[in-house]
């Protein structure tokens, strides 16, 4: 049987966590290395069960690792734990062919991103049940973008005034992210972009710098830096 949250819950979260880490560093997969003495993985898992709608979770953990995973999360909410693929993208297609009837909104979720409040993923669910296909959550871009070549030579300035940095959680109804993925041929980065290649519009909404993505040494210290203020 499907682990479930809140049985009244419209909501499945699909919580990538396969990957290695390379650009973190050496060791244990990312989603497992410590944060404040617990791993990013509980961290995030822990904020998602806090969602009120959050009907089920399903985690795609690295394969060797399924049952560390399982015993890791069993105190911090009932979840399904899947093995992950070789890119992000098999990652969450694994995850989705575990998602339990019922829910018809799956939003996916980077293990990373830890510290990512529940009210984002409530408002990202929001705005799915209000009824955009498919959501996103974003932040304005701070610095000045430049185009370069090969050699590192300047091309130009990007009018950043268009650009957005995306986040997760991304929110979707269910059957357009399982349209998405069933067509799904190159992997791209993230699942808007597979909606994007269906012609499915997708809303931007604002994202928090909580949701930052633990990618490299300086996030990690970051997000140690953010809890120990409280966040
Ligand atoms: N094969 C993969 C690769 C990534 N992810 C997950 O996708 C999220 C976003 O990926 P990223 O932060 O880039 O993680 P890694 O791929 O582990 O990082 P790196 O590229 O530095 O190895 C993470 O929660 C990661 O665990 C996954 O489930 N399966
Ligand atoms: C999905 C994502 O978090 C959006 O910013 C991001 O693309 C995943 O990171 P990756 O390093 O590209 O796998």
């Amino acid at each position: 049987m499907t682990a479930q949250l809140n049985p009244r819950g419209d909501v499945a979260v699909l919580v990538p966590a396969a990957g290695a880490g390379v650009r973190l560093g050496p060791g244990r997969p990312k989603a497992l290395r410590l944060l404040a003495g617990e791993p990013l993985l509980v961290h995030a898992v822990r904020r998602l069960a806090a969602a009120g709608s959050v009907h089920s979770i399903v985690v795609a953990a690295p394969a060797a690792e399924l049952d560390a995973v399982r015993r890791l999360l069993a105190p911090v909410a009932p979840v399904t734990v899947v093995a992950g693929g070789a890119e992000r993208q098999a990652s969450v297609a694994a995850a989705l062919a575990a998602v339990p009837a019922g829910p018809d909104i799956v939003l996916v979720h980077d293990a990373a991103r830890a510290l990512t409040p529940p009210a984002l993923v409530e408002a990202v669910a929001a705005a799915v049940r209000a009824g955009d296909d498919a959501v996103i959550p974003v932040l304005p871009v701070v610095d000045t973008v430049k185009e370069v070549d090969a050699a590192e030579l300047v091309l130009g300035t990007v009018d950043r005034s268009a650009l957005r940095a995306v986040q997760t959680p991304q929110g979707f109804r269910r059957e357009v992210l399982t349209a998405a993925h069933a067509v799904a041929a190159d992997p791209l980065t993230d699942d808007a972009g597979l909606v994007e290649k269906l012609g499915v519009p997708v809303r931007c909404v604002p994202g928090s710098e909580y949701a930052l993505k633990v990618t490299r040494p300086f996030d990690l210290a970051l997000a140690e830096h953010l809890l120990a203020a409280g966040v």
